[in-house]
C-alpha cells in the first residue's frame, strides 16, 4: 500500500485530472459517498458514548427475488431509518476541497435517513470551484445549515461529527475559528469522522498542530498519507480506513512515489519475499549461512547472547558469537547451540582494538558480520570499526554502540572506503539522533524523511526503530512497519532485531529483504509473545526470540 505526502497527492489528482481527464467533482463525488459509507457503518455500530444508535441487526440492502438472480437495491430498512432519525450528526465543513468532500457526504447521509446539520466555518460564498458547487446543491436540497458563530451551536448533542474542515491542503496550526471548532468538537465526545486527515495534523510528518481533531475514524482519500501512519498523527487518526475514490491505484508507483505501508502483500509483492520461508528439502546447515555476531561486554554479555539467539532461532545454519576473551569462561554453554570465539585479549572481558584483525579472519568465513549489541565503547573504536567496514567482503548489520562509534567518525566516515556488500544500520531514535548530530526530537518530527535522506546519501539500509519503524533503502524506496506494540520497548529487543536481520542475510535475503522482513517478522513476534504473556508489558526481549 503506497504513501504519499500532500504535494505527492497533489500531483496524484492533478494528473488524474487532466491527463486521465476524470473530472475533479467526480473524484470529490466519490470520496464524499466514502466518508457517508463509513459514518454508515459507524451509525450500525452504534453510538458508543450517548447509546441512541443501537445495533441494527438487518443492514443490507434489500433483496428482492428476480429471474435467475437477485435484483439489489439501495433501500434501508424501517429499523436503520429509525435509527438514523433519533441521530443527529454535525458536518463541519472549511471552505477548501476538504470541505466539499464533507458536502457530498451531506447529501449521501441525507438521502439515507440521517439527520445532519451543515456547519460552515466560514461564510458559505468562500467556498470555490467544486466546493462551491456543492454548497449550492445543498441550498437547493434545502438541508440545514449554520455558520459558525460559537454561541450558535452545542455539539455536545450531537451523535456524531464529521470533520471535513482541513484536509491536505492545509498550512500551520489552524485558523481562527478552525482552531475554536476543533476544540469543540474534540471537547463534545461524540465520534468524530476526519475526512482525509484529522484537521490540525500535518499529513507528511504525523506532527500534530495545537488544536488537532482526535478522530475515531479517518476516510482516507485514495493514498495512505505518512501523517496517518507515523506517530503521533497515528495517534489521533483513529481507525483508518483508505477508500479508492477513481484514482487508478497503479498511478502512484508509475509516478515514481518509493513509501509503501510494510505488510505481507508488500513483502511479497514489493521486496519479492518467500514470506512462507519454505527450505530446500535437501538443505543443510550450509545452506543457511553463517553468521558471526560481535556483541556482548563484560556488563552487557546479554545484549550479545540475544542477538546471537535471535540469529538461531531465524532459520540460519549456524552462529558463532564472538565476545572478549575474558568473557569466554562465563558464556560457555549459555546457549548449546552456539559455536563461541574469543576475539579481544583485554583482561577486563571488554573490546579492544587491537582486536579488529582476529574479528576480520573470523568474519570472512562467515556469510554476515553483526556488530554492536553490548559492545561498549573503547580507544581507537573509530579505526577498529572502519577496519572491519574497509576490509571485509560480507554484509554488515551494525547497531548500538556501533552506530555511536560511527557517529562519532562524523564527517570523516566520507573518506571509509566505499563498500561493496550491504550495510545495514539499525539505529533507535537517540542513535538515529547522534548519526545525524541533531535533537532526537527533531529525528521523532520526521522519521520517513530523516531515514530516507540518510539511507540515499550513505548508501546503506538504515532501520529507524521505534513506534512505525522505517526502513529505508539506498534507492530511495522506504517501508513503514505496522507490526508490534509499545510493550516491546523493552530491554534487548533491538539485539533481537540485530539477529534476526543478520540471520535472514546469511539466509540470502538481500539488505531490503532482510531488514523489512525481519523488522515485520520481529514486530508479529513480539504481538505473539504478548498473547502468551496475557499482557503486552510483561513481555521481554527473550519472549521475542521464543516467539520467532
Ligand atoms: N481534486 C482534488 O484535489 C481532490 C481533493 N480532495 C480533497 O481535498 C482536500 C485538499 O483540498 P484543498 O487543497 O482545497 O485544501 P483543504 O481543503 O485542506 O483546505 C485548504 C483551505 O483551508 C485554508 N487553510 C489552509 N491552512 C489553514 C489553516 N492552518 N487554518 C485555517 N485555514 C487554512 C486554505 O486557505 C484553503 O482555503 C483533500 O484533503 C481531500 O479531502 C478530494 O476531494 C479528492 C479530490
Ligand atoms: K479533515
Amino acid at each position: 500500500m503506497y504513501m504519499v505526502t500532500a504535494e505527492q497527492m497533489r500531483q496524484l489528482d492533478r494528473y488524474t485530472i487532466d491527463k486521465l481527464g476524470i473530472p475533479a467533482l467526480t473524484l470529490m463525488e466519490n470520496a464524499g459517498r466514502a466518508v457517508a459509507d463509513e459514518v454508515l457503518k459507524l451509525c450500525a455500530e452504534g453510538d458508543r458514548k450517548s447509546g441512541v444508535i443501537k445495533k441494527v441487526t438487518h443492514t443490507g440492502p434489500g433483496d428482492v427475488p428476480g429471474h435467475g438472480g437477485v435484483i439489489r437495491t439501495d433501500t434501508w430498512s424501517r429499523e436503520q431509518h429509525a435509527v438514523r432519525e433519533r441521530a443527529h450528526w454535525y458536518i463541519l465543513v472549511g471552505k477548501g476541497n476538504n470541505g466539499g468532500d464533507g458536502l457530498v457526504a451531506v447529501r449521501h447521509l441525507t438521502d439515507a435517513g440521517l439527520r445532519v446539520t451543515v456547519v460552515y466555518a466560514e461564510p458559505p460564498e468562500a467556498l470555490r470551484g467544486e466546493a462551491a458547487a456543492q454548497r449550492d446543491i445543498i441550498a437547493a436540497l434545502d438541508i440545514p445549515v449554520i455558520l459558525y458563530g460559537q454561541d450558535n451551536l452545542d455539539l455536545r448533542g450531537a451523535s456524531g461529527i464529521v470533520d471535513a474542515l482541513l484536509g491536505t491542503g492545509t498550512q500551520g496550526p489552524p485558523r481562527e475559528p478552525y482552531a475554536s471548532l476543533i476544540r469543540e468538537a474534540n471537547a463534545s465526545g461524540a465520534p468524530i469522522v476526519s475526512v482525509d486527515v484529522p484537521s490540525g495534523l500535518d499529513a507528511d510528518t504525523g506532527a500534530l498542530h495545537e488544536p488537532c481533531i482526535r478522530a475515531s475514524v479517518t476516510v482516507c482519500l485514495a493514498y495512505l498519507k505518512y501523517g496517518l501512519v507515523q506517530y503521533p498523527g497515528a495517534g489521533t487518526a483513529g481507525d483508518v480506513v483508505v477508500r479508492y475514490i477513481g484514482i487508478p491505484p497503479g498511478l502512484a508507483r508509475e509516478c515514481g512515489v518509493q513509501v509503501q505501508l510494510l505488510t505481507g502483500d508488500t513483502l511479497h509483492d514489493a521486496l519479492g519475499v518467500d514470506v512462507s520461508r519454505s527450505r530446500e528439502p535437501d538443505g543443510h546447515k550450509g545452506t543457511y549461512g553463517h553468521v558471526l555476531v560481535a556483541a556482548g561486554s563484560l556488563r552487557m554479555s546479554g545484549a550479545g547472547l540475544l542477538a546471537a539467539r535471535a540469529a538461531l532461532r531465524i532459520g540460519s545454519g549456524l552462529v558463532t558469537w564472538a565476545v572478549p576473551k575474558a568473557l569466554l569462561p562465563h558464556v560457555i554453554g549459555a546457549a548449546p547451540e552456539l559455536m563461541l570465539a574469543a576475539a579481544a585479549t583485554g583482561r577486563d572481558g571488554e573490546w579492544n582494538a587491537d582486536s579488529a584483525d582476529e574479528l576480520l579472519q573470523l568474519a570472512q568465513a562467515r556469510d554476515v558480520l553483526a556488530v554492536g549489541p553490548g559492545l561498549g565503547r573503547f580507544a581507537g573504536d573509530t579505526g577498529w570499526l572502519r577496519h572491519l567496514w574497509e576490509e571485509y567482503s560480507g554484509p554488515l548489520v551494525l547497531d548500538a554502540d556501533a552506530l555511536n562509534i560511527l557517529a562519532s567518525a562524523g564527517p570523516e566516515l566520507k573518506a571509509w572506503k566505499p563498500r561493496n556488500a550491504a550495510v545495514v544500520l539499525t539505529p533507535h531514535p537517540g542513535e538515529m539522533a547522534r548519526l545525524l548530530g541533531i535533537p532526537t526530537a527533531e529525528v521523532q518530527r520526521d522519521r520517513i524523511s530523516h531515514a530516507r535522506d540518510y539511507a540515499r546519501t550513505h548508501g546503506v539500509t538504515l532501520v529507524l526503530k521505534g513506534a512505525r519503524t522505517v526502513i529505508a533503502c539506498p534507492d530511495g524506496t522506504a517501508y513503514v512497519n505496522t507490526t508490534g506494540h509499545a510493550g516491546m520497548a523493552t530491554g534487548g529487543a533491538g539485539d533481537v532485531l540485530t539477529g534476526i536481520i543478520a540471520g535472514l542475510l546469511a539466509q540470502g535475503l538481500n539488505a531490503s529483504q532482510a531488514a523489512a522482513f525481519g523488522v515485520y517478522l520481529h514486530g508479529a513476534a513480539g504481538e505473539t509473545a504478548a498473547r502468551h504473556r496475557q499482557h503486552p508489558a510483561s513481555v521481554v526481549a527473550g519472549d521475542i526470540i521464543e516467539a520467532l
